[in-house]
């Protein structure tokens, strides 16, 4: 995407322009840095299969740990200084991902509005190169993706990359020719995430408890994506948390959580993991942060950490 709509003041404001592409200024990106994936870690680089890649949990909340008013229902949390970084962060991973929840729920367009810096000082706008890889966790392919969903629209007109839809063997099966064709058409494909619950004996455990983490981020190894920032929705958020909490799974490396002024009320789709049992046999909290920092971005707040262990 390019377009000879004068620059915006790249000091300090976020100012959109009617091409729709987001500033996020130097000076702000640089206080995230320490909570992002090594700059070594080339975003649209094909890197070898190994250990997992870095995973940043992110998404924006309420003052009530709400993700959204009620299930089904897209709701903007994030000011726009908070969206342009949450489009930063997006210009700083190889992939981003999302449950099958947010893909019905939303219609994401999973893609990064930031302006290349390329551009910037010439008074060119241009869409960021980096685009990460959109991935939706969909075990069962229920998600009805085509023509008209954004984010094959997004990849049509080469503003973002087609999607990899992870399924289980099962799903796999329920894919049809046309939806495949139609999402490898857009660089996108499904891809079967193996089971290590099948190799363990334990297929039926997989049936009830959806994907195994581990066997998600090995897939998107393999995939030659080193990093991935998981973005939501309320389930997935509360099943890495809760396996956090277990503290036998180290899998999050950097928490980023945009939260804003503001109450959605009961019913909404919350954040919140069960509640622990501390060695005393009372309630503990699940998970908590350390080497916190707080970063006020317009009328929110932005919140990095890393999950004490
Ligand atoms: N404010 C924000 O930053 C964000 C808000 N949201 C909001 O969140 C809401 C959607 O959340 P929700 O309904 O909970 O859906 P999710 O997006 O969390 O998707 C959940 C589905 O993902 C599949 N899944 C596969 N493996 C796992 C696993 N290990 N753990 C959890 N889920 C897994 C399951 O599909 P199956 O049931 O088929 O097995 C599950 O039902 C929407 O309203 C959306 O607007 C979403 C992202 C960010
Ligand atoms: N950071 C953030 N702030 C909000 O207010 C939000 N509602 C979300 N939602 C997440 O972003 C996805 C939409 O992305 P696109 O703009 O369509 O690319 C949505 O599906 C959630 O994952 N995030």
């Amino acid at each position: 995407m390019t377009s000879t709509v004068p620059p915006t003041d790249h000091q300090g404001s976020t100012t959109t322009a009617s091409d729709g592409l987001l500033h996020f200024p130097p000076s702000s990106a640089l206080a995230l840095e320490p909570h992002l994936p090594p700059p070594t870690l080339n975003p649209n680089s094909s890197s070898k299969p190994g250990s997992k890649p870095f995973v940043t949990l992110t998404f924006a909340t309420s003052l009530d740990s709400s993700l959204s008013l009620a299930p089904g229902v897209r709701t903007t949390l994030s000011g726009p200084q908070s969206k342009a970084m949450t489009h930063y962060l997006r210009s700083r991973h190889s992939a981003i991902l999302v449950g099958v929840g947010t893909a019905v729920a939303d219609d994401p367009g999973l893609n990064c509005k930031i302006l290349s810096p390329s551009g910037l000082g010439k008074g060119v706008r241009e869409q960021h190169p980096n685009q990460p890889r959109p991935i939706v966790l969909d075990p069962s392919a229920r998600w009805k993706v085509n023509e008209r969903s954004k984010v094959v629209q997004l990849a049509r007109l080469k503003q973002g990359l087609g999607p990899y839809i992870f399924v289980t063997r099962e799903g796999m099966e329920k894919v049809t020719a046309e939806r495949r064709k139609m999402v490898e058409s857009v660089g996108g494909k499904f891809v079967c995430v193996e089971s290590s619950l099948d190799s363990k004996g334990e297929a039926e455990e997989r049936k009830t408890t959806g994907f195994v983490w581990e066997d998600v981020l090995r897939t998107i190894r393999e995939e030659g994506l080193d990093s991935v920032m998981i973005e939501g929705g309320g389930s997935v958020i509360n099943s890495l948390l809760t396996l956090e909490q277990a503290g036998g799974q180290e899998l999050v490396d950097s928490v980023i959580v945009t939260i804003a002024p503001t109450w959605l009320g009961a019913g909404g789709v919350l954040v919140c993991p069960p509640r622990a049992i501390g060695k005393d046999g009372q309630p503990a909290p699940p998970v908590r942060l350390r080497d916190v920092s707080w970063h006020p971005l317009g009328e929110d707040v932005v919140l990095c950490g890393k999950i004490l262990r």
